[in-house]
């Protein structure tokens, strides 16, 4: 295994939380956990991002971020990992391309609140995301409607999986994805620095 990531046997389920994390909260820790459960997950790899190709604006210090990732979450089943970083990867398909190829024989999962799915079809190479690997979505307040009604939930409507057979997704041949209803928290980053409690001046 290469240095710095995460062990996990092939036949494993690993969901892939993917995020800027600036800062982490306690949202995120709700829809793991949420995630842990509704999709029957084995594993859940925080991955603090370099910088989301869509967002003009830098995040902090990656430092910062994983230790602050590492406080907000204690769960054996939980990775905080730098993974992209290491791979040199920023957009999500060439992560995805690169674990699939690293881990053979592992079943990762891609997971993302509801707000992520409305602007999906914006990300590069989304349809290769789509094709390689199930999807996790998990809903978020306000964003409900807007993600189900997004063109990729349109798009990829007839591979839905219905959120009663949520525990089937990490062993469902992508294309496939499922949206769950999870308790809403209303926490976001932005948020938490517009109120000017996470003051760490961009990298
Ligand atoms: N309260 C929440 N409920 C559901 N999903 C969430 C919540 N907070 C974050 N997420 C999801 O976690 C992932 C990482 O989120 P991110 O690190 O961008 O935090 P954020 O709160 O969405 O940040 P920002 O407000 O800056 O956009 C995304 O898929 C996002 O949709
Ligand atoms: O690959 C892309 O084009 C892409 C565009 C927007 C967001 N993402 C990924 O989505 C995840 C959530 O991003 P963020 O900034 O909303 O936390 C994070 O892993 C980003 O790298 C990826």
């Amino acid at each position: 295994m290469f240095q710095g990531f995460p062990y996990v046997r092939p036949g494993q389920s690993v969901g892939l939380l993917g995020g800027s994390f600036d800062p982490p909260h306690a949202g995120h820790a709700h829809i793991t956990r949420e995630a842990l459960k509704r999709f029957g997950l084995d594993r859940v790899w925080w991955m603090v991002s370099p910088g989301n190709p869509l967002k003009a604006r830098g995040p902090a210090p990656m430092a910062l971020r994983i230790a602050a990732a590492r406080k907000v979450i204690d769960d054996p089943r939980v990775a905080v990992t730098d993974i992209e970083t290491r791979l040199g990867t920023r957009a999500t398909a060439d992560t995805v391309a690169r674990l699939g190829a690293i881990y053979p024989g592992v079943r990762f999962v891609w997971l993302m609140g509801a707000d992520n799915l409305a602007q999906f079809h914006l990300w590069r190479d989304w349809r290769s995301i789509m094709n390689r690997i199930p999807i996790g979505v998990l809903a978020r307040p306000g964003d409900r409607i807007s993600a189900r009604m997004s063109p990729a939930a349109r798009i990829y409507r007839q591979y839905r999986i219905s959120g009663r057979d949520s525990q089937s997704l990490a062993h469902a041949v992508a294309p496939a994805w499922c949206f769950v209803n999870v308790p809403l928290v209303g926490l976001s980053s932005s948020a938490i620095r517009a109120q000017g409690r996470w003051s760490v001046s961009a990298s």
